[in-house]
């Protein structure tokens, strides 16, 4: 036994003890104990905590749990509550249940967008307290407290009053055992003073326990029972005037400083060198499985009120913060519409180079002025093309040779150059006249050389590094070519059928006759939008909550995994119903996009994805620390999405297993499935369509066990990093 341990031993075995055999023995009754911590060990890493740490919590006082900072005394409590588990060793609760306790932790851990009155409210509906039982309570604890009005904002009210509401939302409940992590940091000493006075009173009128740690050693000489810790060890654990008297001080302070001085003599080592001999997690997570048992059970694993709880502070927050609900709401409105507005159009006034040898400038360009045959040569074909490209908006910048028209689209000043040569027209009717004559006419056809192919050919050269600039621009010269030849062909009284290129497009089966990159888009724009911004609500505001400590404290107050999600599920879904309503309407009333399948099952589909969307979101929650890394997981999985399920580009065009890959990612099916419904007007029978319903519902399935499985496994989901 080490000297301190036996320094410990002396000072906590100071009760009457038989001196000998024959002396009668007054029978003490052993006062029963309210919290018992045996053995307790804890570690972070290698940084050990709580070494072998034993501590008698007696019913009915005040336990003044005091030593520096750092040592391990946050830890401890947390532990008691169940917040954190112990890596080893035991603790035992008088209370059984979550409802037993009343837990103040070190930070606020409250929503500062609330008022005095809504977070006792919600406090209050956690334990199932009723209306009048929680106006009550706050009426009391207004006065025991000196709260200020309870119609202000917690983000309205001094660091002091926040800390009193947190005392106060402590012990709205009434509970038997308080613990309270640093209540009096910070305060006012006529408010610090009030505090203890309010907590004598309730220890010794209703028998309360209250467990309180404090920076300030002399105000805990008021509590029955202290705690001296050190270094994760239980230094002493006496009453005041007893270990004032062992030591032989004047002081708590200086009872302190001689009991650590006497400690650091002999037993100076750094607890955090080498690791003990205890079970360590060997695993990256660590699975409460593992560990001890948590002290304290929970109740019920889903009450009304604590689900109402839940509605009502969403409900309240959101009221609160009315500027963010506008966003969320409108957001989707904003995103279809710019995204209409914005993409999908074809781009004009391009800058196209021309060089036009055909004619000189004395011959007239203008269709309207020439009833000649083209056949017959001496109609400026060049020209009419020009004019018909001019209509389609184009910019034509005239170069008077072909290096500099070409150098003009390799400086990037055009997109594309053309080139009418010499007697274009006149080597152009030469070959029509030579392909529509008699075909067994061979001498004829022989007597056509290549420079007549050359000369009566367009030249184009094209910048094609963006695709669908230069895919424009090559379709826009060939269907100016083949509109003028066709009309050409009128005008000399023959089929305009003879100029037209040998295939015959007819009606599309599914989409226009001008099908733009819109209407593709359309569906991934639509799936992306109700799949991301439930993700983006429901996690941020779970994270924004864990982030706070909040959610912690709400969970150390029985509230679980299910009556969030459903609190979350029911709130969320008001907003994923809008959100697909004005997504909808945006897109294919106030849009010209296409639609011709049915509203109800697009609109379902549409729903479940955004459920799959809330889904990630909680998850994200789970396997998030912060929201800066759930910012990087949501911004990583768009961009991961937006490529692997065909939202850009067709899933036709990946490799094979990239292929296969894709099939099985959350957007991809449901996408193809939203396309089907409203582009094509496919029934619910077909596969694409029903394919896409169960992936979505399947991702939602997937969401849900993975984060209801991690928060049974994982021990540390809600605990704020
Ligand atoms: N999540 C964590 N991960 C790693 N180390 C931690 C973690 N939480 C606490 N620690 C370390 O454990 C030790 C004890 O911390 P704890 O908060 O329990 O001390 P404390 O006595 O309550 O301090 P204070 O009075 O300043 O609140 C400290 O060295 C701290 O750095």
């Amino acid at each position: 036994m080490t000297t301190s341990e036996k320094r410990r031993v002396s000072i906590v075995d100071n009760r009457p003890q038989p001196s000998s055999e024959n002396q009668v023995i007054p029978v003490v009754p052993k006062p029963s104990s309210a919290v018992v911590v045996r053995s307790a060990h804890k570690q972070y890493g290698q940084t050990v905590v709580l070494k072998d740490l034993n501590l008698t919590v007696p019913i009915g006082k005040i336990y003044g749990l005091l030593g520096p900072s750092g040592c391990g005394k946050t830890t401890l409590l947390s532990c008691i509550v169940g917040r954190l588990r112990l890596d080893s060793g035991d603790i035992k609760l008088k209370g059984k249940l979550i409802s037993d306790i009343g837990y103040m932790p070190q930070e606020l851990a409250l929503h500062n967008e609330l008022s005095i009155k809504e977070t006792f409210t919600y406090y209050g509906y956690i334990f199932n307290l009723s209306d009048d039982a929680i106006k009550i309570r706050r009426g009391e604890l207004k006065t025991l407290l000196k709260l200020p009005s309870c119609k202000l904002i917690l983000n309205e009210i001094s660091g002091g009053q926040q800390r009193r509401v947190s005392l106060a939302v402590a012990m709205l409940h009434d509970p038997k055992l308080l613990i309270l992590d640093e209540p009096t940091v910070g305060l006012d000493p006529l408010i610090s003073q009030s505090i203890w006075d309010l907590l004598l009173d309730i220890t010794e009128k209703e028998g309360k326990t209250v467990i309180i740690t404090t920076h300030y050693i002399e105000e805990a000489r008021q509590s029955q029972m202290i705690g001296l810790m050190r270094k994760g060890v239980l230094l002493a654990e006496e009453t005041p005037s007893e270990l004032l008297r062992i030591c032989n001080c004047s002081t708590l302070e200086d009872a302190f400083l001689k009991i650590c001085e006497d400690q650091k003599a002999k037993t100076d080592k750094t607890i955090t060198a080498a690791p003990l001999p205890v079970k360590q997690p060997t695993r990256r997570f660590s699975y409460a499985r593992d560990l001890p048992p948590p002290p304290l059970l929970n109740n019920k694993l889903f009450t009304f009120g604590r689900f109402k709880a839940q509605v009502y502070k969403n409900i309240n927050l959101l009221r609160r913060n009315i500027p963010f609900t506008l966003f969320v709401t409108f957001l989707p409105l904003i995103q279809t519409g710019l995204f209409n507005i914005a993409c999908g159009h074809d781009p004009k006034h391009l800058a196209l180079g021309v060089f036009n040898e055909d004619f000189n400038t004395s011959v007239t360009c203008s269709m309207n002025r020439t009833n000649d045959c083209f056949l017959d040569g001496g109609v400026p074909v060049g020209c009419l093309v020009l004019e018909r490209l001019k209509e389609k908006t184009f910019d034509l910048v005239e170069f008077s040779n072909v290096y500099d028209g070409e150098y003009a689209v390799k400086k990037s000043k055009v997109w594309g150059f053309i080139h009418f040569s010499k007697n274009f027209s006149d080597n152009l009717a030469i070959r029509f006249n030579n392909e529509n004559s008699d075909i067994s006419d061979q001498s004829n056809s022989s007597q056509i050389s290549d420079e007549t192919y050359n000369f009566g050919s367009i030249h184009a050269s094209i910048d094609n590094t963006n695709k669908y600039l230069s895919d424009m621009i090559k379709r826009d010269i060939l269907d100016s070519y083949m509109d003028v030849v066709t009309s050409l062909f009128n005008k000399c009284k023959k089929s305009e059928k003879l100029g037209k290129i040998p295939l015959r497009l007819l009606d599309p089966v599914y989409g226009n006759k001008n099908p733009s990159f819109i209407h593709y888009a359309t569906p991934a724009i639509i799936s992306l939008c109700a799949f991301y911004l439930p993700a983006i609500y429901t996690g941020a505001t779970i994270l924004s909550e864990k982030e706070g400590g909040v959610i912690e404290r709400v969970v150390l107050s029985g509230m679980n995994f299910i009556e969030i999600a459903l609190a979350q599920v029911l709130v969320q879904t008001i907003f994923i119903v809008n959100q697909t309503t004005l997504v909808m309407t945006v897109m294919f009333a106030v849009f010209d996009n296409p639609f011709v399948g049915d509203i109800f099952p697009s609109f379902f589909l549409l729903t479940l994805i955004g459920c799959g969307g809330m889904c990630f979101g909680l998850f994200s929650a789970i396997i998030c620390k912060t929201t800066t890394e759930a910012a990087f997981l949501g911004i990583g999985t768009n961009f991961l999405l937006k490529f692997l399920c065909g939202l850009m580009w067709p899933t036709e065009g990946m490799y094979y297993w990239l292929r296969k890959v894709s099939d099985y990612l959350p957007l991809t099916k449901s996408t193809e499935s939203l396309r089907s419904l409203t582009a094509k007007g496919l029934g619910f029978q077909h596969p694409t369509v029903y394919l896409g319903f169960l992936s979505i519902f399947s991702w939602i399935l997937v969401f849900s066990l993975v984060s209801f499985v991690m928060l049974k496994l994982k021990r540390d989901v809600w605990t704020k990093s």
